[in-house]
């Protein structure tokens, strides 16, 4: 037989509910005892012991394999579950493909800073960009137009929506039809109302959603997937896009296609471990790009995350407890872990170049 196979949908508490790969057919009997069949589409899972032995969470998003199943009772049990492509936290969801990064044109204003920051926060993450603008009723073909060129030259192609008159709505739907689709924006740009016009049979649970959105008083932080009609799926994350960021400065370059490109273009900076600030000789990074200053303005930020970083390291890393053969405990220098080592090599040279500025 073959394996059952499916995607995690929902955590709750020891419970998993898993959507299958393939609906499974089953055979019943009427009143009258006449045969009819069933679909089983989902399973409610726990998890095998071997996996809880080894200390496998499990995730929503994650992919599966699930045995014994009791098709009649709807339940299941997982076996093992695949390695992960990526994971996001705040709330936690495996295997995402893109963030869908909902912005509104007018009401409330479309602030380029906001939106900026939103879109660095989201490229942090390394996971598709896929940005949108709602509200497009609100706003005439000149003013659409305007920002479609400026967020085009900040590397993007922005589809316009209106949840309103649904213009643009079939256009996204057909880029989220594959893969697990995170949605993400501001408070109040439209995102409950497109996640109802996406998943039509989900109206019904509105009340659910926006107390899973945080509008509800007793919220608890909850994450789940809901499939799209024709394929994919779609999880609303609340809590998900902080406002701070935590990257450092070497990642942070990688989160503006702008910076990407540039760095791309085959030209070097001086230093090959340019940390692409204002003041580097011959940075390649730098150049009258729109957002430069929203990038130099984030550099600073990381560069005192970093910092934040390291202290952290140096503070759990400094010292040991190690058991002596005799049963006793003493103290030892601890070796910083690798990555804090490689940094903070790199950055004590950093500090040697950028001493004067
Ligand atoms: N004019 C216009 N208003 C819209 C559109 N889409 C949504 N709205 C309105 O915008 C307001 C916010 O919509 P929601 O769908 O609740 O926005 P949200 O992003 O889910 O907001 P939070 O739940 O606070 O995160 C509502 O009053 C909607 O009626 C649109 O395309 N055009
Ligand atoms: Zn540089």
């Amino acid at each position: 037989m073959l394996a059952i196979t499916g995607t995690v949908l929902a955590v709750q508490a020891n419970y998993y509910r898993v959507m299958l790969d393939q609906a499974f057919s089953l055979e019943l009997l009427d009143e009258s005892g006449q045969k009819f069949s069933q679909l089983v589409y989902e399973l409610l899972c726990t998890r095998r012991a071997r996996l809880k032995k080894i200390g496998q969470q499990i995730c929503v998003g994650d992919r599966v394999t699930v045995e014994e199943p009791d098709w009649q009772g709807g339940r299941g049990a997982i076996s093992e579950v695949s390695p992960r492509r990526n994971l996001l936290d705040r709330p936690t969801v495996a295997n995402v493909d893109r963030i869908l990064l909902v912005f509104a044109l007018a009401e409330p204003t479309l602030d380029p800073h906001q939106l900026s920051r939103f879109l660095v926060k989201a490229e942090s993450t390394q996971v598709d960009v896929l940005l949108c603008l709602n509200k497009r009723d609100l706003v005439n073909d000149q003013v659409w137009a305007t920002w479609c060129d400026r967020l085009t030259s900040w590397g993007y192609s922005p589809i316009a929506i209106s949840t309103y008159t649904k213009e643009g709505i079939n256009e996204l739907a057909q880029h989220l039809q594959t893969g697990v689709t995170v949605v993400a924006g501001q408070s109040g740009v439209g995102k409950s109302s497109l996640i109802n016009l996406l998943i039509p049979d989900l109206q019904v649970r509105v009340g659910e959603v926006s107390q899973r959105l945080g509008h509800g008083k007793h919220t608890t932080r909850h994450v789940e997937l809901f499939a799209l009609p024709a394929g994919g799926y779609l999880a609303d994350t609340p809590g998900f896009m902080q406002p701070n960021l935590t990257v450092t400065p070497q990642e942070l370059t990688d989160c503006f296609p702008e910076a990407r490109q540039r760095l791309a273009s085959g030209n070097l900076c001086h230093f090959n471990n340019c940390w692409h600030r204002r003041d580097e000789p011959d940075c390649v990074v730098r150049g009258d790009w729109e957002r430069y200053e929203h990038y130099l303005a984030y550099l600073e930020e990381a560069i005192v995350y970093q910092q934040k970083l390291k202290n952290t390291a140096s503070a759990d890393a400094s010292v040991k407890v190690k058991d002596t053969s005799d049963g006793k405990q003493q103290q030892e220098p601890r070796l910083l872990k690798k990555r804090y080592r490689r940094e903070s090599r790199r950055s004590e040279h950093q500090n040697l170049d950028t001493d004067d500025d």
